[in-house]
């Protein structure tokens, strides 16, 4: 520790660096008062009820609920959180934001928007670039005041920062001058706890993260992967009740994405893991699938509520499975408007009930595959919209909704293993030969066992390595 940390909550006065939750105070002026009207009046039942699951019966009915999604603007993502369910972390209602520019135009961001996060969930938001996925990310974590609606944590409403909240940035957001330790502590050392308690924390936080040896390192001197480590590290010592991530993966090269998100997945399985929730917002359709238990999907222009979807396949996923597959295809065909499901109560049910088995679901008949609950999986998904599904939707579907092509289409998984093997070839053996390690017995960023030929090796993972990147 070094003399800079004595100062850590000046610092945190100073530089607005997102750091921790405790710091960053209301940026549009809304006063507590407009913040949490209404906050225990909010309950809607029906939408409650449209949205088909219920506090009491929450996995069960997850299981069977499918897709949701709305057509209207009152819907609710989960249960609408009346602080009567002991296991609702954190309770948005009727959210509305809009930002005033320069010139006094009013850009309208989000729209009546409300969710619940539940304790023992990853919750993924899920959108096209500007639909407003961040904003809302930091209205739960009280960072920005909401224009309208209201946020309570622990079914007390918000009046500044969310206490129960850490945060996980894109940029990392380090303190460039202090040491791994030393940022990894900041949050502990704004929150009063002394020296010689939070070190030993932050150490084991440390460890945990695969950053043993690297204490007195600087972030300079650690590469981008590393750096997301120690951001991870810092928001984990606060063992907060909803860890944050925005976009955390996504200033990542692909394999270092992947070896996190294994790693925050890894730590997610421990009993004693300390953080209750996990939301993550991404515009990554298949680190959605990936990760969450939910998947909350925001339409654009404002950002809005249009589906959401759980996500029961068992963990760890299998990226290749058809199922996965499935998912991955309707989420894509929801985003870009292919999917009429807002007719729809369940999506591809082989899907909504976790099962290995998908269904025949495709861009095209995702929204219709209620008939088609128990149908084994029969289709490989060839259409556009599965070429592209795992496409960083903000550079290829949401953009374009054509074919992936480019870094666009092909860097989210395609780049995996072309550029660890090095092949771009078709041979799916020596494309995971190139993912595993020495001693991995499992191709990390495929999810299949090494040196094992994938039969549902899809296309658009062997392209040519100058698509690649
Ligand atoms: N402080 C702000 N002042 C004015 N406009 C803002 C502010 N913050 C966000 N916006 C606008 O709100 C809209 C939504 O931005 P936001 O970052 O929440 O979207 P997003 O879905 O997270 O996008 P991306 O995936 O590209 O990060 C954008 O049009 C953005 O320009």
């Amino acid at each position: 520790m070094n003399d800079t940390t004595m100062n850590l909550n000046d610092m945190n006065d100073t530089h607005d660096t997102d750091t921790t939750n405790t710091t960053t105070a209301p940026q549009d002026g809304a006063t507590p008062t407009e913040k949490t009207r209404d906050i225990m009046t909010t309950t809607n039942r029906t939408v409650q009820q449209t949205a088909g699951i219920t506090a009491d019966n929450q996995t069960d009915n997850r299981t069977s609920a499918g897709i949701h999604t709305s057509a209207g603007s009152t819907a609710t993502a989960h249960d609408a959180g009346n602080g009567a369910d002991p296991t609702t972390i954190i309770s948005a209602q009727h959210i509305d934001k809009h930002f005033t520019s320069d010139t006094g135009t009013a850009l309208s961001v989000l729209h009546d928007l409300s969710f619940d996060l539940h304790e023992d969930e990853i919750v993924a938001i899920l959108g096209r670039s500007g639909a407003g996925k961040s904003t809302f990310l930091r209205i739960l974590a009280g960072l920005v005041p909401p224009s309208a609606g209201t946020v309570a944590y622990r079914g007390t409403p918000l009046s500044g920062p969310n206490p129960g909240v850490a945060l996980v940035f894109q940029t990392f957001a380090l303190m460039p001058w202090l040491t791994v330790q030393d940022n990894v502590e900041l949050g502990l050392a704004a929150r009063g706890v002394p020296r010689g308690q939070r070190t030993p924390v932050a150490l084991a936080a440390i460890d945990s993260i695969g950053l043993d040896g690297f204490e007195s390192a600087y972030p300079k001197e650690l590469s981008g992967g590393m750096r997301q480590r120690v951001g991870i590290a810092r928001a984990l010592v606060l063992r907060p009740d909803a860890l944050f991530m925005d976009e955390p993966f996504s200033a990542l090269d692909v394999l270092t994405a992947e070896n996190l998100r294994q790693e925050v997945l890894k730590l997610w399985k421990e009993k004693n893991r300390g953080i209750k929730s996990i939301l993550i917002v991404t515009h990554n359709i298949e680190e959605a699938v990936q990760m969450a238990d939910r998947v909350v999907v925001l339409g654009p222009h404002p950002g809005h509520l249009i589906a959401q979807m759980p996500v029961n396949l068992p963990r760890p996923r299998d990226k290749h499975s058809a199922a996965f597959g499935d998912m991955v295809d309707t989420l894509y065909a929801i985003l870009t408007g292919k999917s009429n499901t807002e007719q729809e109560t369940a999506g591809p049910a082989g899907v909504a009930a976790g099962t290995a088995e998908g269904t025949a679901a495709t861009a095209t008949t995702a929204t219709t595959a209620t008939s088609a609950s128990t149908s084994p999986a029969t289709s490989t998904s060839t259409s556009a919209a599965a070429e592209t599904r795992f496409a960083d939707t903000k550079a290829g579907a949401a953009q374009s909704g054509a074919k992936g092509s480019g870094a666009s289409g092909s860097e989210a998984t395609s780049s995996a293993h072309a550029g660890t093997a090095g092949t771009g070839t078709t041979d799916a053996a020596a494309a995971h030969a190139g993912c595993c390690g020495p001693d991995e017995t499992v191709c990390r960023g495929h999810g299949v066992p090494c040196g094992v030929a994938d039969p549902g090796l899809r296309p658009h993972w062997t392209m040519k390595p100058s698509s690649m990147g």
